[in-house]
């Protein structure tokens, strides 16, 4: 956890990422700390999104840098930082349709032995990537469904297959944007606490999420954003009671109440 005598494994400092006329980050400063699950959450278009792009690479900070282990990131492209410990596990959810699950996870690990897609192609489904990848979805809690193919896959095992591609890449930093969004509530709760095992398993993760309820269930800590600025952080009651967090999501009424509940969204009370 979070302590003035542990070095971050990732530090956000002073970072700005400008669109032409619009700040979608404007000047975050955060700390990861080894072992952590940190959520960074806010209102929709609060910068969440761009601020995961912004250290994975996918968007270059105007201003600013991102440090992992006290080395910088700035200027190195997205496969650099990927074999320097980051892992991204998107939204959308998009596998290879036509090999199975099981492949689509030792492909991922294959990449990240070989750092070339077309290598691991080739070597799809030798022993240690297979070997991996059958770890990869133990960890998940999808390793019934190793040999089917993903066309059939519902929206909740494609979810943790994501998942399990992303952390074959064994990351330092797992990060995770929006997991359960689109999954009903039973399947959000599940999820969560496959995320909170694989935190407790020893993977630093920063999970970008709308379900309040499962964020202040899982997270050890979290880092508010509204306007691409940084409203609050800390443990995550007294983050949910601090009234400009209040103020950014429900103009001050009920988060406490929103953030317990079981199938609070965000997302659905600001909209
Ligand atoms: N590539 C882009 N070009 C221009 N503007 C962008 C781009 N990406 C994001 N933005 C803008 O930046 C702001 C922050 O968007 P972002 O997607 O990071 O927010 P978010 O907090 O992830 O939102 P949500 O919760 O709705 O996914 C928004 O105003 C968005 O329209």
């Amino acid at each position: 956890m979070t302590s003035a005598n542990k070095t971050p494994l990732l530090s956000a400092n002073g970072v700005t990422v400008r669109f032409g006329g619009l700040t979608a980050i404007d000047n975050v400063s955060f700390d990861v700390y080894p072992g952590e699950l940190l959520g960074l959450i806010g209102p929709n278009g609060a910068g969440k999104t761009t601020m995961l792009r912004a250290i994975t690479g996918v968007v270059r900070a105007t201003e600013g840098n991102v440090t992992l282990e006290g080395e910088s990131l700035n200027g190195l492209p997205i496969h650099k930082r990927i074999q320097k410990g980051l892992s991204l596990s998107q939204q959308l959810v998009k596998p290879f349709r036509e090999i199975s699950v099981l492949d689509n996870v030792a492909l991922a690990a294959g990449v990240a032995r070989t750092h070339s897609p077309l290598k691991s192609l080739m070597h799809v489904s030798q022993k240690e990537e297979e070997a991996i990848g059958r770890q990869m979805l133990e960890r998940v809690g999808i390793a019934a469904h190793a040999d089917q193919k993903p066309g059939i896959q519902p929206l909740g095992i494609l979810k943790r297959l994501e998942m399990a591609r992303a952390l074959a890449l064994k990351p330092k930093l797992f990060l995770l944007d929006e997991p359960l969004a689109g999954l009903n509530s039973k399947e959000a709760n599940a999820l969560a606490t496959t995320i909170a095992e694989i935190n407790r398993q020893g993977v630093t993760i920063i999970l970008i999420e709308h379900n309040l309820g499962e964020v202040m269930r899982i997270c050890q800590r979290l880092v508010v954003l509204d306007n691409g600025r940084k409203i609050a952080s800390g443990e995550p009651r007294a983050v949910m009671n601090d009234p400009a967090v209040r103020a950014a999501y429900l103009g001050g009424d009920t988060i406490a109440e929103a953030g317990v509940k079981e199938t609070a969204h965000a997302g659905d009370a600001h909209a």
